[in-house]
């Protein structure tokens, strides 16, 4: 039998403040797929990205994302779900005020990690994953953005997600250290995670080969990548 997707939307609308978003929108995330999502500023492909994440509410249509019913799930049960998502926003957000180390213990801590030999083993791992292993000691700070955003991606992996959410984690980059993030991402996707980006950067989508939604005119519609 064929798994069920992550991600199922079909026939979705959003609005916010009375405004219509998205509207019929059906989309589909399934395990180990790479997902591009484009479109011009104010599409909505940040607020589509957020009705996974349960930020903003869906008016109508039927949304599935890993089993659950987003338009009857309760708002408790959104940090249980929000967990298994890893989510890599546009700007860093990192804490500023303590070391990439600190950063990433303070988010197992706060997901119930409790074992310190663990915690430190985790740590390393993603590091080493991002290549970023010697550089838990540093202050967000004293990075470059290239260099927060690959920690940013090490705390969206420390749960194992099934789907990473990345808003247009290249947006702040330059050209290179851009590819270098989206290589990542396929590598990241190649291990298990499934990915749902945003990007405006279109060169991307010859290069790394991934399925592509668009969002227009209020539509999501799947475009050939070719
Ligand atoms: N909190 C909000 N309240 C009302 N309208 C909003 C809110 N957030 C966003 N919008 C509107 O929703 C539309 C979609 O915004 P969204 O941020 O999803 O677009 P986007 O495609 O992600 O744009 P960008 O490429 O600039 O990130 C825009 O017209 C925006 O003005």
């Amino acid at each position: 039998m064929e798994e069920q997707p992550l991600i199922s939307y079909q026939h979705v609308n959003v609005s916010l403040q009375g405004q219509e978003i998205l509207s019929d929108v059906n989309l589909e995330l399934r395990k180990g797929e790479f997902v591009y999502l484009i479109g011009k500023v104010g599409s909505g492909k940040s607020t589509l990205l957020k009705t996974i994440y349960g930020e903003v509410e869906i008016d109508a249509g039927e949304a599935w994302v890993l089993g659950n019913a987003m338009r009857t799930l309760k708002r408790k049960d959104f940090p249980t779900l929000r967990r298994k998502l890893g989510i890599v926003f546009q700007d860093f957000q990192l804490l500023t005020d303590r070391t990439v180390h600190e950063n990433l213990k303070f988010v197992l801590k706060a997901t119930g990690w409790k074992n310190r030999t663990e915690i430190e083993r985790r740590i390393e791992e993603v590091l080493q994953q991002v290549g970023m292993e010697n550089k838990g000691y540093k202050m967000p700070n004293e990075l470059s953005g290239g260099e927060q955003q690959r920690i940013v991606i090490a705390r969206a992996i420390l749960n194992k997600p099934e789907i990473i959410l990345a808003d247009e984690p290249t947006g702040n980059l330059d050209v290179e250290t851009g590819r270098r993030i989206v290589e990542l991402l396929q590598d990241i996707c190649r291990q298990g995670s499934a990915i749902l980006m945003t990007t405006h950067n279109l060169n991307l989508l010859s290069e790394y080969s991934g399925k592509v939604y668009k969002c227009e005119h209020h539509r999501l519609t799947e475009t050939t990548n070719s």
